[in-house]
């Protein structure tokens, strides 16, 4: 198994590149994990209280049950990973069924941040885009995907978004083995990317 990381600021388009990596592999070769999925069960606050968490600390995340997911996938165990609704910012009841695969992409703007996690990357990827690219995506992404007015975007990107991403996933880009310029779509570099993953495998 082969597992890689794919780190980057929000917006930067760590998505993007995971779905451009694994399009070119069959289904049952590959299988994705977002960071995403694992930020905390937060029940027992009310919705007004979920608006106001600092989403961009790390802290935020079960990064105990992430880790503890790969480990199991590494064991060659099925996880149940869980499925976040970025309208209600809590986990949903739903989860899924995420089968070990040739290769394990773990995907998020923190998980170079975590030591134990960053340990379990075979290859590590930082995606690259300039601040304001980054928040010019996530003012169109957020209104048209996830439930959000202009006014919500700007004013976490002030309080927390931008202080946390200068504090702790910038620097996590020393970490990289690769970096990948993203300002705009960058066919090569996901190439090489295949490449290397053909050549571990
Ligand atoms: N290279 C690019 N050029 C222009 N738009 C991009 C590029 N990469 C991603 N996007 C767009 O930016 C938005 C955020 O991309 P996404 O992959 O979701 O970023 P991330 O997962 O890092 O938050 C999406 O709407 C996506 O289509
Ligand atoms: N309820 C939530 C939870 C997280 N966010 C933001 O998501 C960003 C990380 O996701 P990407 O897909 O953009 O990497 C992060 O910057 C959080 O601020 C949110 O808005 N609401």
């Amino acid at each position: 198994m082969l597992v890689l990381g794919i780190a980057g600021g929000t917006g930067s388009g760590k998505t993007t590149v995971v779905n451009q990596i694994i399009k070119h592999f069959p289904s049952d070769e590959v299988c994705v994990i977002s960071q995403d999925s694992y930020y905390r069960a937060t029940d027992n606050l009310s919705y007004e209280e979920r608006t106001k968490i600092n989403f961009d600390h790390p802290r935020a995340i079960d990064f105990e049950l992430l880790v503890q997911h790969l480990k199991e996938l590494k064991q060659g165990k099925i996880i149940e990973q869980p499925v976040y609704s970025f309208v209600t910012h809590n986990r949903t009841i739903d989860t899924i069924q995420t089968h070990p695969r040739k290769v394990v992409i773990v995907e998020g703007i923190l998980i170079f941040n975590n030591e134990e996690l960053r340990n379990l990357f075979d290859i590590k990827i930082f995606v690259h885009a300039d601040t304001d690219e980054r928040l010019i995506r996530r003012i169109r992404r957020d209104i048209t995907e996830r439930g959000r007015d202009i006014d919500e975007v700007l004013n976490r990107y002030q309080d927390t978004l931008k202080p946390m991403h200068q504090q702790f996933i910038e620097p996590t880009k020393n970490f990289a083995d690769i970096i990948i310029p993203n300002d705009k779509f960058n066919t090569v570099a996901v190439d090489i990317v295949r490449t290397v993953i053909n050549e571990r495998l």
